[in-house]
């Protein structure tokens, strides 16, 4: 594992800005970005180090960090996929407002936002975004490059399938179980497993 706390960010736009706030607020360094192109917006003044795929990373990265500022999943996953074949220093970028439970596992490339809280026994896999003042309680797990959205509260012993995203302020009751590559839409409310991979939202209000 590398003692550097100097972080290469793959991506450079909205969501890079916030992983970038956090490591600086954790004390990192940012070294700079790679992406597809130079980006127009450059906010923070950092170094553009060329495309992924055709420069030698790993020449450039050495032994400090990297890590996938992407909010698409699949990009994320792919990018992830790279770090493993050219054997870069992946880790978990943790904002320091975060309140992690001691018995959380937590697994590489996976960024934990602002005011996140995750709870006893939870399990977050690879590549994952746990996105600003989302509640992950006990027992949950989160499979590899899922996006828990601003907001959204995973109830105790939910199962979130891999590449999945959960909208920003959506609820998902306890013990329910969301298969892989949905998405959730923004202040739904999960009550019962979703098997069937699609897009699903709504909050059917009825008097019970
Ligand atoms: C830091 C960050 O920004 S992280 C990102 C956080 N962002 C979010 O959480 C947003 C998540 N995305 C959504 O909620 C989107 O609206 C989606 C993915 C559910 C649907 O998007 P689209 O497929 O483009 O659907 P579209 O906007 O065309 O709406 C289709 C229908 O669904 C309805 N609908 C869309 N979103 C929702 C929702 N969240 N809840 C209830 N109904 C919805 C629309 O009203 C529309 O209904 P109609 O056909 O009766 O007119």
């Amino acid at each position: 594992m590398s003692e550097s706390k100097s972080v290469f960010l793959f991506g450079y736009s909205g969501h890079a800005y916030v992983i970038l706030e956090s490591l600086l607020d954790a004390g990192y360094q940012i070294k700079g970005y790679f992406d597809f192109k130079a980006a127009e917006r450059n906010p923070y003044d950092l170094e553009f180090f060329g495309y992924e795929r055709e420069v030698d990373v790993k020449k450039i990265v050495g032994n400090d960090l990297v890590f996938p500022s992407i909010g698409e999943n699949s990009v994320r996953k792919k990018l992830i996929e790279l770090f493993v074949n050219l054997g870069l220093n992946q880790f978990v970028a943790i904002d320091p407002s975060a309140n992690v439970s001691r018995s959380v596992l937590l697994s590489p490339s996976t960024y934990i936002g602002k005011n996140v809280t995750i709870n006893a026994q939870s399990e977050i896999g690879k590549g994952v975004i746990l996105n600003t003042g989302s509640i992950i309680e006990h027992e949950c797990q989160v499979s590899d490059y899922v996006h828990i959205a601003p907001g959204a509260v995973l109830c105790g012993n939910v199962f979130v399938g891999e590449g999945s995203f959960v909208g920003a302020n959506s609820v998902v009751r306890q013990n329910v179980k969301i298969s892989s590559d949905n998405v959730i839409g923004a202040g739904s409310v999960v009550i019962s497993d979703i098997v069937e991979k699609g897009i699903w939202a709504g909050n059917k209000l009825r008097k019970l």
